[in-house]
């Protein structure tokens, strides 16, 4: 992992906890006028991220936290999510010393910045409390400073955006509004931030069971939120609630609003959440957070082509895609221009439809999956490229095509190794004008579900439109 914007040394560093260390001055960062550097000029906000958890209601023997979403453990979208708010200075992640090296690979795996490692407790708020002690000591060689503010969020709930973070950080002073850069730093430095937390509608109603296992009474869900992850306190409020905290609370409390109220008498801004909030929790969460991640992962489609002309049977692929794919965005880029063309889709693109309307042979093909692959983009996602050879089917048999295409079983297999999963589709450019729409109209269908399922199972795999 190469030094962050703060030249932090390239091992996240593991902040052993200790006794409470005296606050650190915190250093004025002047801001550029094209805003601040990822972590590098507003240093007034921090995160922690508490994942020392053992996931026992997943029910698998591998901590929900790195349990593997599309071949990736989980806590690196999350900790995606948070490296991509440039405003956050630190992130600190609280693990047990048995999965330190575990995180230490995911961060060098995934090129997380900006992350600095603590000793989780033996629960969540201790953990919390570590990942703050982390925060506030002065310590030689870690260089995390003590922040105005601090995030905490549940390294399990992977959907957080910039909104919400920005909105639980102001929210105490009723500070809704989109921002610049300037306008955080000043803000910040203007207003005591104290408490904030995400909440939810409550789905099922509360009840409060007697002790013979009766219904004693039951609250009224319209009254009543699910308390979400993010929340945002002062550092200084919630890290003195920390200190003050019950060995009970430490061990039973579930809830850090309830303690900077307990005790530091500060009733946090209840802030409405989004619904993709949730924590993961249980099994089929996991699944959820596939679903979820397949999802917007599908939004794009790139059509490579290799002609410019409108009439070819690639662009009319490309407009019964968006005809037939409405809610996603179809674009096409002409290959054998400079690989550059290509290159403007790879940081939001994740799915390629290669059309080989000449040949048959696999030069084309090689030269995108060697630009995908110097792209950062299969590390992070699936990248699906689907190869579309049309030719006249009463032309040029079936079974002879497929027979000059073998080639594709063997480069699938290789390309699957760098996460990019490609497969075929035999399109049947007939001088039939109805057989032709009627093959286009079926690639289109078997696009779109190659597309949104990505399964590896289909890698290699030659279908007939
Ligand atoms: N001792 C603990 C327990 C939990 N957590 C973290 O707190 C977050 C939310 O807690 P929870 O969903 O309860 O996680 P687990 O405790 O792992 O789940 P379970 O209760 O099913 O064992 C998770 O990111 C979890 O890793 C933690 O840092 N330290
Ligand atoms: O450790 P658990 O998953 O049981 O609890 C965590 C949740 O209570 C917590 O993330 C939110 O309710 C907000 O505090």
């Amino acid at each position: 992992m190469e030094s962050g914007p703060c030249s932090r040394p390239a091992e996240p560093r593991h902040c052993v906890s200790g006794r409470a260390g005296a606050g650190l001055a915190f250093p004025a960062f002047p801001l550029s006028a094209a805003g601040a550097e990822p972590g590098s000029r507003i240093g007034t906000v921090a995160a922690v991220l508490p994942a020392g958890g053992c996931g026992e209601r997943m029910g698998v023997r591998t901590p929900k936290q790195f349990c593997r979403v599309l071949e990736r453990p989980l806590i690196s979208y999350t900790l995606q999510a948070m490296e991509r708010v440039c405003w956050i200075k630190d992130i600190v992640v609280t693990v047990t010393g048995e999965n330190m090296e575990a995180m230490r690979s995911i961060i060098q795996r995934y090129g997380h910045k900006r992350i600095s490692l603590a000793e989780a407790g033996a629960t969540r708020h201790r953990s919390i409390f570590n990942g703050l002690k982390a925060l506030a000591e002065d310590q030689p060689g870690c260089e995390l400073t003590r922040p105005e503010v601090v995030i905490i969020h549940d390294a399990v709930r992977p959907f957080v955006e910039e909104d919400i973070l920005l909105r639980v950080v102001l929210a105490a002073k009723e500070h809704g509004a989109m921002i610049s850069q300037i306008w955080l730093q000043n803000k910040l430095s203007s207003i005591p931030i104290e408490a904030a937390g995400a909440i939810r509608p409550l789905v099922s109603t509360v009840v409060s069971p007697s002790a013979d296992g009766h219904l004693d009474h039951s609250l009224d869900r319209a009254k009543h939120r699910a308390s979400e992850m993010p929340q945002a306190f002062h550092f200084d409020v919630i890290y003195e609630a920390y200190q003050k905290c019950s060995d009970f609370d430490l061990e039973f409390g579930t809830e850090c609003l309830q303690l900077a109220l307990k005790y530091c008498h500060r009733k946090a801004k209840l802030v409405e959440g989004t619904p993709d909030l949730w924590k993961v929790t249980y099994k089929q969460d996991l699944c959820a957070a596939e679903a979820m991640i397949k999802e917007k992962i599908s939004q794009e489609i790139c059509v490579v082509v290799n002609t410019k002309d409108e009439e070819s049977v690639g662009h009319l692929l490309e407009e019964v895609l968006r005809n037939e794919l409405n809610c996603i965005k179809v674009t096409s880029t002409v290959l054998d221009r400079t690989s550059g063309d290509i290159e403007n889709f790879i940081d939001q693109c994740y799915s390629f439809i290669c059309v080989n309307v000449v040949s048959s042979e696999s030069r084309e093909t090689r030269k995108l999956l060697s630009i995908l692959e110097e792209s950062s983009l299969p590390l992070l996602y699936p990248v699906v490229v689907v190869l579309v050879h049309c030719f006249d089917f009463t032309v040029v048999p079936l079974a002879q095509k497929m027979e000059n295409l073998v080639w594709i079983r063997e480069l699938a297999k290789e390309a699957k190794g760098r996460n990019v999963l490609l497969s075929g589709v035999l399109l049947n450019h007939s001088q039939d004008e109805q057989k032709l729409q009627e093959s286009l109209v079926q690639s289109a269908a078997i696009i779109a579900a190659l597309v949104k399922e990505r399964n590896s199972a289909l890698v290699g795999q030659l279908l007939v439109a």
